[in-house]
């Protein structure tokens, strides 16, 4: 049988053949170097957008990128404690953290939230391996300082920030072709046996700098930083980091771990941040693998900016 094809098919055909072309030299680019992506906002909530990006990281990974993921679950840690009638509240961007909090914190983050979404890689190729920041010493914390909400200093209890980086567990799942899965606990290095709550953005900047990534990616639930947030005109396509760094008092909420994580990572010589909007399907490839990238982008000020990091990665013992 021969099927006679018309001018709508091979118009489609020759755009789908852009789209692929475009992406090459991305691919020659980003080929064998570590990309960060931090999965969090409402990507982690919508069952096609969360399919989506499990689609994106493989793709990734067959294209010989690497891959390293670290999630949140904000919204899912709520419900649950929503669910045990536990009430907790938000200051200055950072979940405030009891003891009981942090045991549903934890629990959300390595027990649910982590392997759902290494299945969902899975159900693609056995890639994904989860591990959370307290295997194999990835991370390592200490108290978060209290934060200043409208001239109140607010103490957040069992927040963390991170104090030491041991990148080797990441590195080993990377060195064995497969996708590494974080979830963002830390050991209290002051305090054994006690962990602490890292916000998903802040433990996504530390490894992306310990990592010595190429880029880090930032999946949210808006278009990108908004220079007069909410004013829709205000969203930035680009910025520096000394731009950002102006930038960090005015900022609020949950930008505000959001921009020191991009601080962190780009301070310790990671060459571009990208904040990304995860309401958009297939986010993740559009901003590494086409040209125009989407969002916010935010780049060093120069390409031989000191590197600094108040961050310690420790080598293999
Ligand atoms: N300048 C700003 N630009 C963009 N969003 C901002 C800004 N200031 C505050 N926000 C808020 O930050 C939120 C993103 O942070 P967060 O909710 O913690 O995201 P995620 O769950 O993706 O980590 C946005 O939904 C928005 O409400
Ligand atoms: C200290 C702090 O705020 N921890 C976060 C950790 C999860 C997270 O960061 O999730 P998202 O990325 O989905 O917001 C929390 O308890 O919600």
């Amino acid at each position: 049988m021969t099927i006679i094809r018309n001018q709508d098919d091979f118009n489609t055909a020759a755009a789908k053949a852009e789209v692929l072309v475009e992406s090459l030299p991305w691919m020659k680019k980003f080929r064998d170097k570590i990309i960060v992506i931090k999965f969090g906002g409402n990507a982690m909530v919508d069952a096609a957008l969360f399919q989506a990006f499990a689609e994106d990281v493989v793709y990734l990974r067959y294209a010989g990128i690497k891959p390293v993921i670290v999630h949140g679950g904000g919204p899912q840690i709520n419900e649950m404690l929503g669910r045990l009638g536990i009430e907790s509240e938000f200051q200055g961007g950072y979940r405030v953290t009891t003891p009981e909090v942090m045991n549903v914190v934890r629990m959300v983050l390595t027990g649910v939230v982590n392997p759902q979404l290494v299945d969902a890689i899975n159900q693609h190729a056995p890639l994904a391996m989860g591990i959370s920041g307290e295997d194999g010493g990835l991370l390592q914390a200490a108290p978060a300082a209290p934060v200043m909400v409208e001239n109140t200093t607010i103490d957040l209890g069992l927040v963390g920030e991170i104090t030491r980086v041991r990148p080797d567990a990441v590195h080993h799942i990377l060195e064995n072709g497969m996708i590494p899965v974080v979830s963002s606990i830390a050991p209290n290095s002051a305090h054994p046996g006690q962990s602490l709550n890292i916000n998903a953005d802040t433990a996504a900047g530390a490894l992306a700098a310990a990592l010595g990534a190429e880029k880090l990616v930032m999946l949210t639930d808006v278009a990108g930083l908004y220079a007069a947030w909410p004013d829709p005109a205000s969203l930035i396509s680009s910025l520096t980091l000394s731009e950002l760094q102006e930038m960090l008092p005015s900022l609020a909420d949950g930008m505000i771990p959001k921009m020191r994580a991009c601080v962190t990572a780009l301070s310790a010589g990671v060459q571009k941040a990208s904040i990304v909007d995860g309401r958009v399907p297939h986010s993740v490839l559009l901003e590494i693998l086409t040209n125009n990238g989407i969002g916010t982008e935010i780049v060093p000020d120069t390409a031989a900016a000191p590197r600094t990091s108040s961050i310690a990665v420790i080598p293999s013992p």
